[in-house]
């Protein structure tokens, strides 16, 4: 088995005359939380549900805790969490069907999806809702609902996509340091987002992508020094107009 939790090796997705990854190498280490950036259309998305077996690489290789992700769709996707960027929760079920429904589709049994379900709703501090439907829970109860079915199936690779947009201040704060326990026990994170700030307080190092390309990956501060940059923004910014010129 692989040493590092996810290994990337030109990777690659073509859709039709769109090349939404071209070429991609990275690798994550166990427990790390790694950061994943980009504007709009650059190609996050498309590559964590390669990652994720969701997706067929047309190009490269990738594996996840050793596993080939095209051809151990089935071990990644038991080993692995998804919060997706955008999702409809389903408006008649309450938090706590939910939860259940997600743990049935891992078949996992019904006594330990219980007690999981159960540990998930009073760790996001959810209880209080958990028999309210889901239509009308606000944006950061939504993220908490999301993140807790991402983590039913106890999973050592979390793929998160934007889990911070959208929430305020307080709900940010908690989701990062949530983000951070799981870390430290383990659990290795693909942090996908637009907000650089979450991407700096919770990542040593980062990716960035454009237009389908890896453009930069490594740790942030020795990015920062490489390119001059004091902020978050200005190394991003300064990433993608080095492309430009
Ligand atoms: N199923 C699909 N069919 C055709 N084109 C697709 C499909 N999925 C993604 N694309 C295209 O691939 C490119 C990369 O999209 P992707 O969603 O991976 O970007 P992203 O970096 O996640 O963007 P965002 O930050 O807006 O979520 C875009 O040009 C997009 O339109």
């Amino acid at each position: 088995m692989s040493a590092s939790a996810i290994t990337v090796e030109g990777l690659g997705k073509r859709f039709g005359a769109v090349q939404a990854v071209d070429d991609v190498n990275f690798s994550v280490e166990r427990g790390e939380i790694f950061g994943f950036m980009g504007h709009n259309g650059a190609g996050k998305t498309t590559t964590l549900r390669m990652l994720l077996g969701l997706t067929r690489p047309t190009r490269g290789k990738a594996t996840v805790l050793g596993h080939d992700v095209t051809l151990a769709t089935l071990e990644v996707r038991r080993a692995a969490g998804y919060l997706p960027a955008s999702y409809a929760l389903p408006p008649d079920m309450t938090a706590r069907e939910f939860l259940q429904y997600v743990a049935a589709m891992f078949a996992i049994p019904p006594a330990t999806a219980r007690a999981r379900g159960e540990d998930l709703l009073r760790r996001f501090g959810l209880e209080g809702a958990a028999d309210r439907k889901l239509r009308g829970f606000s944006t950061g109860m939504t993220q908490k609902v999301g993140l807790a079915q991402a983590l039913i199936n106890e999973p050592q690779v979390l793929f998160l996509d934007e889990p911070t947009s959208g929430l305020d201040p307080l709900g940010r704060h908690e989701l990062l340091e949530h983000l951070r326990g799981l870390s430290q026990q383990g659990v290795t994170i693909v942090f996908s987002s637009h907000i650089l700030s979450d991407v700096e307080t919770l990542c040593r190092r980062v990716a960035a992508m454009h237009h389908a390309r890896l453009i930069a990956c490594g740790e942030i501060a020795a990015l920062k020094r490489e390119h001059g940059a004091a902020t978050m923004d200005e190394l991003y910014l300064n990433l993608v107009r080095r492309q430009a010129s």
